[in-house]
């Protein structure tokens, strides 16, 4: 009898128990070993995650502790635990995912065990095999703070064996059984369709000039970390110049990303919507890719607006929080505004304002410098100095009490039968001439483990056991997953022998793709008839908005959610008294700004189509935050169309 069938029938808690005959729900007992003694674990893994129960010596569970399985994004198999000052060397590879170092195409699955190159780094009197599981936890640092992620760290140590290779089989199998119990939690769409669970791949669009222009640096450090943990692979594009994601999505074949993700602003996310909805094959689009976005810019409305939406704590980490999101698996419709100019359609996700807050958005950024307190810096200037408008504000208000809408599946189709009649004209700049190149591994730093459960009783081994609830490394510990590519600019070519197969716009004919109107044409009268409403004279403003944030601290429509095929219209009519308007924008913050009824000077009205015509020649009009043609526009909301990703 060999060693590690002796340590088998001896302790009969070490050897896995029945449910080993169920693939996807395991269990074992684990050990901790600390100065005052050891203590038992009963340890299983099921579709609801993690359970840990701590056992008396007489079998009694003292404790039960869970990690849920919508808080665990991805595990990884090792061969030592931990060494000396990195863990550069550290054989670290997943059975199943291409050896580290092999390209895309060429990479072939690899042993968890045997495709230990590295091993002159590990400890090779010690045999154990190790399960790192990487969850984020929503914790409270305190009864009165608010609810945070925390990145938790599980580890099992296997050691029940002689032998690595036959500890690690026994670690990939718990592994195996966690990547199935994930891949059950995904929505189809993220999922490989054939093989074995792997997620599909993600397109990274990165703007360097966001914000306050961080957006590479928070990528690195915060995104890459936890797609890497999650082992999503993904491809990372970084835009050159305005419009870049425009020619990008506009351009490209798709089909090989399941999300697109937008690490910038809003302004960024306005790009990649137009450049979609540009696209002949836009309505399969829509269909067959999230939308996230990663808040790096200056407004951030959308990324606050589906936090809010989801209960998802925003001001911890937001990065943290979107990243987290656009790896979930689960996605929302979402509500798209076709905007039509006298000279252009285009798309929005967010907003559309005339007025005060536009004239805020825009004047101040000459003091960008301040980040998001430009905008309170500007909006006491504008006050100071209160300038009117006078328009005109025709709108058809949207059915009451309306549900959120059917699946995109059905609206999309509905909308594919809608003629496309306008143009979808975009200033499209050329993508400049260059290559790309494979990104720089990220070097995995020190793993600071929460939680170390042992497969074998052994004194000697000291192993730390914090409690669940106080565990949490602020360290990012991750490992590149050798499928992402790095490209820091795109191939011209590239982009067009591409577009020539993918279903893209046509040279010919460039402005007849996108989803239609079913307003009059912007220079037609707009009948009472058919339910127009009319608001004219003098306005401090309007803004027009469909997410309920219009940026960070600006909870400007509380009721509006993603998909309620609503248009929250606000008007500030002139006559305002300045301490009213005050307290308005004041209480923006909170959401607590708009009157419980409409009242002679602030109208909320909840429209699905709506017509401005300004009366006068000059003035500040936005979508998206982004400054437009000044003139008369209208709008109709498209319910549902795109698809963007919600937390778990
Ligand atoms: N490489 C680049 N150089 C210069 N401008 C760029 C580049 N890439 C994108 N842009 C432009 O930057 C504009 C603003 O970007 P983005 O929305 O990401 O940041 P922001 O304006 O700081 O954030 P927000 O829109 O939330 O206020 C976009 O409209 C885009 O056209």
């Amino acid at each position: 009898m060999n060693k590690s069938q002796e340590r088998s029938t001896d302790s009969a808690i070490s050897t896995p128990n029945k449910a080993d005959d169920d693939l996807h729900n395991v269990s074992d007992t684990f050990y901790t070993s600390q100065r005052k003694g050891s203590h038992v674990f009963r340890v299983r893994l099921d579709a609801t995650g993690f359970t840990l129960q701590r056992e008396s010596p007489s079998g009694v569970t003292i404790k039960e502790q869970k990690v849920k399985i919508c808080d665990i994004i991805g595990a990884r198999c090792m061969r030592m635990k931990k060494s000396p000052r990195n863990l550069t060397g550290c054989a670290c590879v997943n059975p199943g995912t291409p050896a580290a170092g092999s390209s895309r195409k060429s990479g072939t699955p690899s042993k968890c065990s045997m495709a230990s190159k590295e091993e002159h780094m590990t400890d090779m009197g010690d045999g154990s095999a190790y399960l790192y599981l990487f969850a984020y936890v929503l914790k409270k640092k305190s009864l009165r703070s608010s609810l945070h992620r925390e990145r938790t760290v599980l580890t099992l140590r296997f050691r029940s064996f002689d032998t690595f290779e036959d500890n690690m089989r026994e670690a990939d199998r718990w592994y195996r059984a966690l990547r199935w119990q994930l891949h059950q939690t995904l929505e189809p769409l993220f999922a490989e369709s054939v093989g074995e669970p792997r997620r599909r791949r993600l397109l990274v669009l990165l703007n360097p000039k966001s914000g306050s222009g961080n957006a590479r640096e928070v990528f690195n450090t915060n995104v890459a970390p936890v797609l890497n943990e999650a082992e999503v692979p993904y491809d990372l594009f970084v835009t050159k110049h305005s419009n870049y994601a425009i020619e990008f999505m506009s351009t490209r074949r798709l089909d090989d990303w399941c999300t697109i993700l937008a690490v910038g602003g809003d302004g960024l996310f306005h790009e990649i919507i137009n450049g979609l909805l540009c696209r002949a094959d836009w309505a399969q689009v829509m269909d067959n890719i999230a939308l996230a976005i990663v808040p790096c810019g200056s407004g951030n409305g959308l990324a606050r607006s589906i936090a809010h939406g989801y209960n998802e704590p925003y001001f911890s980490n937001p990065v943290l929080g979107a990243s987290l999101t656009a790896i979930s698996g689960r996605s929302s419709p979402m509500d798209v505004v076709r905007v039509e100019t006298e000279n252009r359609v285009m798309f929005s996700f967010l907003s559309i304002g005339w007025g005060l807050i536009s004239d805020v958005d825009i004047e101040s950024e000459c003091i960008r410098m301040f980040g998001y307190q430009r905008f309170t810096i500007w909006t006491l200037y504008r006050l100071a100095n209160l300038r009117t408008y006078s328009g005109k504000i025709s709108y058809l208000l949207a059915e009451e009490a309306q549900e959120p809408l059917a699946t995109p599946l059905l609206q999309s189709e509905q909308l594919r039968r809608m003629q496309s009649s306008r143009s979808c004209t975009m200033h499209i700049d050329k993508l400049s001439n260059s290559s790309y190149h494979r990104s720089t591994e990220f070097l995995p730093q020190e793993f600071e483990d929460v939680i170390s459960l042992e497969t074998s009783i052994n004194q000697s081994f000291r192993s730390r056991c914090d409690s669940w609830l106080s565990g949490g490394s602020r360290r990012s510990c991750y490992y590149s997953i050798s499928e992402s590519v790095y490209h820091s600019v795109a191939d011209d070519s590239e982009f067009t022998e591409q577009s020539s197969t993918a279903g893209i716009k046509s040279e010919q004919n460039p402005h007849n793709f996108g989803p239609s109107s079913s307003l009059p044409g912007l220079d037609k009268p707009l009948s009472e008839d058919a339910g127009w409403l009319v608001e004219e004279g003098k306005f401090i403003m309007m803004h027009a908005i469909y997410q309920s944030h219009l940026g960070v601290d600006c909870h400007f429509a509380p009721k509006a959610q993603l998909n309620d095929g609503k248009i929250f219209l606000v008007l500030i009519r002139g006559g305002i008294s300045r301490p009213h308007l005050l307290s308005f924008l004041y209480n923006m913050s909170t959401g607590s700004h708009l009157p419980e009824k409409n009242n002679e000077y602030i109208k909320v009205l909840q429209v699905r189509a709506f017509r401005l015509e300004p009366h006068d020649d000059h003035g500040i009009i936005t979508v998206d935050g982004e400054q437009i043609e000044f003139g008369p526009l209208q709008a109709e909301i498209l319910p549902g169309i795109s698809r963007v990703m919600i937390p778990k």
